[in-house]
């Protein structure tokens, strides 16, 4: 898959010959320089971006060539989305945050559902809550619960622990890791830190817009050194 950004001498490569398969049941972080473009990446995977040429598979379906409105309910049911400044809507409690993407599919709402999965995440005693009465780290695992609710096939996150202090982020990167282990799902983290990295299964490190190569099953230490091999490359 390749990605351009503007033309003539403005022209930007930001995605070269990468192709990406995501399997389910399996947690993937990308690393990569600042302009490596990881978030052009996870935009093509969300279809806020299109590929000019390439493919992109989620679950055995290519989701490049999907028309808009499909891409549309993708995004709303089959893909969850974690911020790294939350995105949670402030006038909404707790509840009414996590409940939002049903709301907005038209789909019904069960409270004890709800309820289930808030418990599950670790915010269950405080869904009557609007967000700026919660810690970050709960705002955090309520941004969670609100990427889960539809039981996507994948949850994206982007930085989820770029505002949480160390104790949130373990437990944050503890929950992403149990989403995949207990529930089957799979989780694509984008992050800089090394040590959240080596949280997945596989780290896949781009450079310049290309697949540069990838780890599995590595320690921070290792990825933290790969990542500052491919820094003086840049
Ligand atoms: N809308 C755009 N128009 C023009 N160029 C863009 C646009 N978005 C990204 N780029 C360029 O594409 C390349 C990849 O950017 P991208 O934001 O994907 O990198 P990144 O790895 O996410 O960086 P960071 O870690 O700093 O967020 C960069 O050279 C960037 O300047």
């Amino acid at each position: 898959m390749s990605k351009t950004y503007g033309s003539g001498r403005a022209k930007v490569s930001a995605l070269s010959a990468i192709d990406l398969t995501v399997e389910p049941g399996t947690f993937t972080a990308i690393m990569g320089p600042s302009g490596s473009g990881k978030t052009t990446l996870l935009n093509c995977l969300l279809g806020l971006e299109r590929p000019d040429s390439g493919t992109i598979h989620l679950g055995g379906q290519e989701i490049s060539r999907l028309s808009e409105t499909e891409l549309a309910v993708l995004r709303r049911s089959r893909i969850g989305v974690v911020f790294q400044a939350f995105n949670l809507i402030p006038a909404l409690s707790a509840a009414d945050n996590i409940s939002l993407p049903l709301r907005l599919a038209g789909e019904p709402i069960d409270p004890r559902v709800v309820q289930e999965l808030a418990t599950a995440v670790g915010v269950g005693d405080t869904l009557a809550r609007r967000p700026a009465a919660l810690s970050g780290g709960q705002q955090q695992r309520v941004a969670i619960a609100r990427a889960l609710i539809t039981r996507p096939e994948l949850v994206v996150a982007d930085e989820p622990t770029g505002s949480l202090d160390t104790a949130s982020a373990e437990a944050v990167l503890t929950l992403l890791r149990s989403i995949v282990d207990e529930l089957g799902q799979q989780v694509l983290l984008v992050t800089h830190d090394p040590s959240a990295a080596a949280v997945a299964d596989r780290v896949i490190f781009l450079a310049d817009g290309r697949w540069h190569d990838e780890v599995s099953g590595g320690s921070a230490a290792d990825i933290a050194a790969h990542l500052a091999r491919l820094g003086r490359r840049a």
